[in-house]
């Protein structure tokens, strides 16, 4: 079974695809994403997800596809934003290098825009990354082996904090 070599959870927006790329090529591994994963087996958009068939088959799909892309991924694997909200997944995180790339809502709001591919920030942004924030805060950090803040960081400079991070971790 493998095993990957890093985890990136956070919110919409924290930047786990974009940070997750620069990461595996600075590490010579693949890159692999739950949200494209689920998308690929339902041969359909996560916002038509949400549409035909609502959050809840959604959310079964995505606690199935952490659960194999864990046992399967030997690179670097984003979750999406809300897979730490599934008490399973959670558990199934443990003993992984886990690495949790922080957002304030300011920073997470102007990078997730007004883009209807994120079918929970679709009505009200703001709002709702307020509540998304706060409610998540607490999955985070208990899933979290490392934490890396992004506010006002380039992608760039928060990949080579977190390679540092999870150097000194497995050190
Ligand atoms: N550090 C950063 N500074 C500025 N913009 C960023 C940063 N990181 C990511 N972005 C931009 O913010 C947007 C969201 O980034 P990305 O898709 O990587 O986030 P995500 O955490 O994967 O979100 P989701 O949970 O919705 O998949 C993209 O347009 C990306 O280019
Ligand atoms: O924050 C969330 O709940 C989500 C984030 C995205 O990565 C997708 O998994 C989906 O849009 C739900
Ligand atoms: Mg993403």
């Amino acid at each position: 079974m493998s095993r990957p070599v890093a985890v990136l959870v956070g919110p919409p927006g924290a930047g786990k695809t974009t940070v997750g790329v620069l990461l595996a090529e600075r590490l010579g591994v693949t890159f692999r994403d739950v949200d494209h994963d689920i998308e690929a087996s339902a041969g359909k958009p996560i916002s038509d997800i949400f549409v035909d068939d609502g959050e809840e088959v959604f959310r079964a799909l995505e606690a199935s596809a952490v659960v194999a892309a864990l046992e399967t991924h030997d690179g670097v694997l984003a979750l999406g934003g809300g897979a730490v909200l599934a008490d399973a997944t959670r558990a199934a995180l443990r003993g992984h290098r886990v690495v949790h790339l922080n957002v304030g809502l300011s920073d997470a709001v102007d990078r997730v825009g007004l883009n209807t591919a994120r079918p929970l920030l679709a009505l009200n942004p703001r709002a709702t990354m307020r509540t998304l924030l706060a409610q998540r805060a607490p999955l985070y950090a208990e899933v979290a082996t490392v934490v890396v803040d992004t506010d006002g960081r380039t992608p760039d400079g928060i990949t080579a904090d977190v390679l540092a991070q999870l150097q000194e971790v497995s050190a």
